[in-house]
């Protein structure tokens, strides 16, 4: 795709020389006021606008300058402006930036350092393109909850929802957040059941010598403090969908009391000898592996069979082409919409930080690292650091742009000559090539201490 460039100068001189700085890669338009400019952003559509500051009637000031630019990011909020200053213009670029422009460039003009601001901008919009055109991308599946593209994934969803209207006992297994219970709530949402209840218990989460009571339910006075009798879980999904998280953590007792349930549909509340009929769908869960606790002696063989008449193994988002980056653009958007940042958009560090990352914890990390990120960022812009991630990028290379490289560098050169010379500005000021008024200039542009005690770093 070409890259379009708008160039708001009113200089003719100006114009030509940035004109022959660019000429060759870009698709350049030029504008001289205001007027025009409007028509050409409106005509050309461009990615990137270099904005003078000083456009008629006010080329001295820069009334003129900041009214185009509020216009421009009013049309076109994701043009990226560049507002070109005067050389000790700071205060205006300073305006500008918090304005909305994305960068400045201070005259005189450099092809080198201009060059690379503008194509830095062209990057970011297309970056920013880019991230858009991720977060709009149709999700793979319509099962609601669920955001996918991998071809893995996706198998799954299709596999679920041919598994769904049936009522077969279904294992799901996988990692930790992988979105075992997502998946599980979607077979009974696609089922005949899914107006009924789904009554969900965590199997490792409840002391053993309560668990029993909770899932079978007991009777007034079957032990001491049971003054009324109670429905367990299984009762209570009645019509609907039972939810056996972590199965693997089931008490080897109670396996025993479950497989009777399942085979006969028959629930014995604790202390009673009536059973009594239950209309269940089960659908169990586990992150461990079930074919290594048969091995071990810790789950019962004959239960196996019994839950895993059909089997869902989710994959680790590491192992799901694509997918990490499709999950993660959702959840910015979600979460940015729930907690009022909408229109965050993710770095292009981010961006790799996220692809590169093993994700341990899965989707549930991932959520818990975005909101962070859109709690911490400043700007619409989420970077790695913003997510806790590592960022490929050492940190000492995420300045802004060359310009604030270039006077980091000037700023050290500067200190380290004034030391050599125990800041004798006339020593200093030969050894860096410049004349003293210079240094002086310079000295005060970077605030730079020039008693005669040593300078600050
Ligand atoms: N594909 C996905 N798209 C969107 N959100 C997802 C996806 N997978 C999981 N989630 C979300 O991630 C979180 C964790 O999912 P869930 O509780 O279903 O995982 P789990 O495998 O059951 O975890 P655990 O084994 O720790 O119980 C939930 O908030 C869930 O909504």
């Amino acid at each position: 795709m070409t890259r379009r460039l708008l160039i708001v100068e009113d200089d003719p001189g100006l114009q030509s020389q940035m004109r022959w700085c660019f000429s060759e890669e870009l698709d350049i338009t030029v504008a001289s006021d205001r007027d025009s400019a409007l028509a050409a952003l409106r005509r050309t559509e461009p990615d990137v606008v270099t904005l003078d500051l000083g456009l008629p009637p006010d080329p001295g000031g820069a009334t003129e300058g900041f009214g185009l630019l509020e216009e421009i990011l009013r049309l076109s909020p994701m043009t990226k402006v560049i507002v070109v200053t005067g050389r000790e213009d700071k205060e205006n670029a300073v305006k500008a930036i918090g304005m909305g422009a994305s960068d400045f460039y201070q005259k005189p003009l450099d092809a080198e350092i201009l060059t690379f601001v503008v194509h830095r901008a062209f990057r970011l919009a297309e970056l920013e393109r880019e991230n858009q055109d991720l977060s709009s991308q149709r999700n793979g599946t319509n099962i609601k909850g669920i955001v996918a593209a991998s071809p893995q994934m996706l198998a799954i969803c299709r596999t679920l929802e041919k598994v769904a209207p049936t009522d077969v006992t279904t294992l799901i297994t996988g990692e930790t957040g992988t979105g075992k219970e997502l998946l599980a709530r979607a077979i009974h949402d696609l089922s005949q059941r899914g107006r009924k209840p789904f009554a969900a218990i965590n199997c490792a989460a409840i002391p053993e010598n309560l668990l029993e009571s909770e899932l079978f339910g007991f009777e007034k006075g079957s032990f001491t403090g049971a003054t009324h009798s109670k429905k367990g879980k299984i009762e209570s999904a009645n019509g609907g969908t039972l939810f056996l998280d972590e199965i693997g953590d089931m008490p080897m007792a109670l396996q025993a009391k479950l497989l009777r349930f399942l085979q006969e549909r028959l629930v014995d509340r604790v202390g009673s000898v009536q059973p009594i009929p239950v209309d269940v769908r089960v659908v169990c869960a586990t992150h461990r592996d079930v074919r290594h606790l048969i091995e071990t002696g810790e789950f019962r063989e004959d239960l196996y069979y019994r839950i895993s008449e059909i089997t869902l193994d989710v994959p680790a988002v590491r192992d799901r082409e694509g997918d990490a980056l499709v999950v993660a653009q959702s959840l910015l958007k979600s979460l940015g919409k729930d907690m009022d940042r909408p229109n965050l958009v993710f770095t292009e560090d981010a961006i790799n930080a996220i692809t590169g990352y093993a994700w341990p914890g899965n989707v549930r990390e991932m959520i818990n690292k975005i909101k962070r990120a859109t709690i911490m960022a400043t700007g619409k812009r989420v970077t790695a650091e913003d997510l806790e991630l590592p960022s490929k990028a050492p940190a000492n290379n995420m300045q802004l742009n060359l310009r604030q490289v270039r006077e980091c560098a000037e700023r050290q050169a500067i200190i380290q000559a004034l030391r050599s010379c125990n800041n004798n500005m006339a020593g200093a000021s030969r050894l860096l090539g410049i004349t003293r008024p210079t240094l002086y200039n310079l000295t005060d542009k970077y605030n730079i201490e020039t008693s005669t005690e040593a300078p600050n770093a």
